[in-house]
């Protein structure tokens, strides 16, 4: 982890509408004020703070977690965030589940793909348009975690939302959203990622819309970058291609409403201005976005084809060394040289269970079929590999060294098997017909060796 004090200031008037700066760095403990001298230096909790703010420390990790891993941001905000709450009252939003979520009359034991989950007339916003497609783990024990897909054509205007229940990897296949957060402000567009961590409140304008895209929610311990092992100490992804936002602030006073997810519920209380009050802060624990493009893959150079864990972008640990909670996986354009080699990826059974999304293009191990929007399933030792055409074409091709392009996909992979939401098992597009593209491999042992 650096250490770069980057100080960043940025007028706040009108956050909306202007250009977004960001400091560079992952996990960095950056120092941002937008308004100058807001900032108390030298101690965190001054007797008064300058301009008449209030301190506050926003812990993303247990007080005494250890160094490398302790996480937390102090605020100085217009109000304590104890006044951006009231009374709650339950909200209903069905379509965002939590694990355990195991419906007895579902089966998750399966082979399972989707087309992309159409957009509606119905307005939706970032929140309400979350649609869980799997959960796995328990929100009340911080472990495991739920993919969705969100469709979002509505901008929260004067609505607020923080879940305490995890952070949010953000993965856009469509559409430009804009994260107003307490700590600053994120342009998302599709071939980036963003983290919202927990516990940090933000409203989501669509910029551009409809905005599709890909979530995973991670219950449990934060993500991290990986260990590279013997890759050293470059490629894969490099922490200076992380953004984090520099200070801005709305200081409005208008009837407003704020929702948390809290255990799986959703509670909702009404104020009379905007939480997004952070005029400056220092500290670690912050939102952060990523440019997809700036990953830089390394992969098999002579033979064969290396477990996909070599593509990780992000890992969030699990407490069993080398077995993630969930980890991020990046299949993006690459050379691919390796002679005598079946290229694409090997037929498998895997203990952990591979959530996919296609953010463009067409996969190597399904040239047909998994589109870009399109999710798919193969749960804990299912197996699964390449449909019977990418079977085909991948044994007979010549090994020239050949670029695939246009094609960027992911995989949220975690220990735990994913449950289907009724949702993804009766609403969402699901394709009856996807175990079909393994039908066409046929026996082609006949007891002599050789050319078959
Ligand atoms: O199933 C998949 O397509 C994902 C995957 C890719 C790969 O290159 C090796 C193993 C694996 O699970
Ligand atoms: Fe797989």
């Amino acid at each position: 982890m650096g250490n770069a004090m980057t100080r960043e200031i940025k007028r706040a008037e009108s956050p909306m509408g202007t250009t977004p700066g960001y400091m560079p760095g992952f996990g960095n403990d950056f120092e941002t004020e937008a308004l100058p001298g807001a900032l108390p230096s030298g101690q965190n909790s001054p007797q008064k703070c300058n301009y008449g703010l209030y301190a506050e420390q926003l812990s993303g990790t247990a007080f005494t977690a250890p160094r490398g891993q302790n996480e937390r941001t102090w605020c100085y905000r217009i109000r304590p965030s104890v006044k951006h709450t009231g009374r709650f009252e339950k909200i209903d939003m069905p379509y965002w589940q939590s694990a355990p979520n195991i419906d007895p009359e579902l089966i998750s034991l399966g082979q399972y793909r989707w087309d992309p989950v159409p957009h509606t007339d119905a307005p939706l916003t970032f929140v309400t348009g979350m649609r869980t497609m799997t959960t796995a783990g328990d929100v009340n024990t911080q472990t495991g975690m739920a993919a969705h897909v969100y469709l979002a054509n509505a901008s929260m205007e004067d609505e607020y939302f923080f879940s305490a229940d995890g952070e949010l990897l953000v993965v856009p296949q469509e559409g430009l959203l804009r994260f107003h957060t307490e700590l600053g402000t994120i342009d998302l567009a599709p071939k980036e990622i963003a983290i919202l961590p927990r516990g940090m409140v933000y409203r989501v304008e669509v910029v551009e819309g409809p905005a599709r895209g890909f979530v995973c929610e991670n219950y449990g311990q934060k993500f991290d970058l990986p260990n590279r092992g013997p890759i050293g100490a470059n490629c894969l992804a490099n922490p200076r291609d992380f953004l984090t936002p520099v200070a801005a602030f709305e200081d409005r006073e208008v009837p407003s409403t704020v929702t948390i997810k809290w255990c799986g519920q959703f509670h909702q209380t009404r104020i009379g201005h905007s939480p997004l009050d952070v005029v400056a802060w220092h500290g670690n624990y912050a939102p952060v976005k990523y440019d997809l493009n700036t990953y830089s893959p390394v992969g098999a150079i002579l033979f064969d084809h290396p477990d996909p864990s070599i593509f990780t972008v992000l890992t969030a640990p699990s407490g069993q060394e080398g077995t993630a909670n969930i980890d991020f996986v990046l299949f993006r354009e690459r050379w691919m040289v390796a002679e005598n080699t079946f290229r694409p990826p090997w037929y498998h059974k895997n203990v952990m269970s591979e959530l996919m999304g296609n953010i463009y293009g067409q996969y190597d191990a399904k040239p047909q079929g998994f589109v870009p929007g399109g999710v798919s399933l193969h749960n804990c030792m299912l197996p699964h590999g390449p449909d019977a055409p990418a079977f085909e074409g991948a044994s007979n091709a010549e090994l020239a060294p050949v670029k695939l392009e246009n094609t960027m996909s992911f995989m949220f992979e975690t220990r735990f098997p994913q449950h289907l939401t009724a949702f993804a098992a009766r609403e969402a597009p699901l394709q009856d017909d996807y175990i079909d593209c393994w039908d066409g491999i046929e026996k082609k042992f006949d007891g002599t060796p050789g050319e078959k």
